[in-house]
């Protein structure tokens, strides 16, 4: 039997903390022979509701769930965790941007980090959901020194399922025959989903995406802006912002960094910018990556187009402004 390993999860008596635990447990992120000690992190008022969680997950009798700790105490929560998916943070009402959370949610960041480079791992790997995710999760890099800033980044991965979905739906082949549809930038409004480096299985000939579809006016309009804008569609629905969508998606960013990617699949995911693709540094940008061995690789040498070069500048602009705000909030 392997040795369990500690995840925690914060904001865990929260909406997609309530699908995300179920994921985790199960063993659909770790493997199904990987046991699992999971630490919930919620605030004070929320330890009522933990409970009922806590409740629940004993309820479920999930094997591979050796222990569970719930507390409102960082330095609890973030002790010996080997994976930290930080979900807890206000959700966007509906009419406000992603960044209009800055000012409520950025202190959160830098608090957890402190706490993770006091107690965590230091191969800790940190998923950031909670919004704006990019610029939570650089300033938590900051905030924790002494844990490698490639361990820290930002979900991009449902604003990924969402075009790859987007794009079957249109060619109407199963969402699992198209690949590597990337997400470049912010998860934000400004993201620019880019299927023209994707492919797709069509009658069982592989085929890229813009020769399969034979439709640019649609990749370059209809699909961007349905992508950009579709967190703010599930709000005008729900009324509340996607939840269960979202714990399937940190889900699957979590298992690909520690399970890898298959050969030649990319998957994005928001990691600090090494200046790759003439994005500027420092900032978490969202890129195309392949994984190995639980270390990400951004994907070198995609042809951009000038159109592409446009979207990218663009979203990298939004979040050196989201930067500089984020650290006059936080007075660094
Ligand atoms: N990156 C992405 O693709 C997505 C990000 N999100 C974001 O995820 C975040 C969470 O969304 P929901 O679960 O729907 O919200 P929710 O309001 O249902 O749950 C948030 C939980 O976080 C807790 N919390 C607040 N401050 C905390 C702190 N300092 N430490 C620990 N827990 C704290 C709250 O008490 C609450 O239980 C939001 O910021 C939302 O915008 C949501 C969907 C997708
Ligand atoms: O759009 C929002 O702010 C809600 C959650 C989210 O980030 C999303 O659904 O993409």
């Amino acid at each position: 039997m392997m040795e369990p390993i500690r995840v925690v999860v914060t904001g865990a008596a929260g909406q997609i903390a309530y699908s995300l635990l179920y994921i985790i447990a199960k063993g659909d992120v770790f493997g199904p022979d990987q046991p699992l000690i999971l630490h919930l992190l919620d605030i004070p008022p929320m330890m009522g509701v933990l409970e009922g969680v806590v409740m629940e997950l004993a309820d479920c009798a999930f094997p591979l769930l050796k222990e569970v700790v719930a507390t409102a105490e960082p330095d609890v929560a973030f002790k010996d965790v080997s994976s930290a998916f930080l979900v807890g943070a206000m959700p966007r009402k509906q009419g406000m941007e992603r960044r209009d959370l800055l000012a409520a949610n950025v202190k959160i960041f830098k608090v957890q980090g402190e706490a993770l480079d006091k107690n965590a791992k230091k191969d800790v790997k940190v998923l950031v959901v909670g919004n704006p995710a990019n610029t939570n999760a650089l300033i938590c890099s900051k905030y924790a020194p002494s844990i490698p800033k490639q361990n820290f980044t930002a979900m991009t991965r449902l604003d990924q399922n969402r075009a790859q979905a987007q794009v079957a739906a249109k060619l109407g082949v199963p969402v699992a025959d198209v690949s590597n549809v990337i997400i470049w930038g912010n998860h934000s409004s400004t993201q620019f989903p880019d299927a023209s480096h994707a492919f797709a299985y069509v009658n069982g000939v592989k085929k890229s995406i813009p020769e399969a579809l034979k439709d640019d006016m649609w990749l370059g309009n209809t699909f961007v802006e349905s992508v950009q804008k579709r967190g703010a569609a599930v709000i005008n629905a729900r009324k509340m912002s996607s939840a269960m969508s979202a714990a399937k998606a940190a889900g699957d960013h979590m298992r690909n960094w520690f399970q890898g990617t298959e050969v030649g699949q990319f998957v994005s995911m928001g990691v600090l910018s090494d200046g790759s693709y003439g994005v500027p540094k420092d900032i978490v940008f969202s890129f195309p990556v392949e994984i190995q061995n639980k270390t990400w690789k951004i994907i070198p040498n995609l042809a951009i187009s000038d159109f592409a070069r446009k979207m990218l500048d663009t979203t990298a602009k939004e979040l050196e402004e989201e930067r500089a705000e984020a650290l006059e909030i936080i007075g660094a």
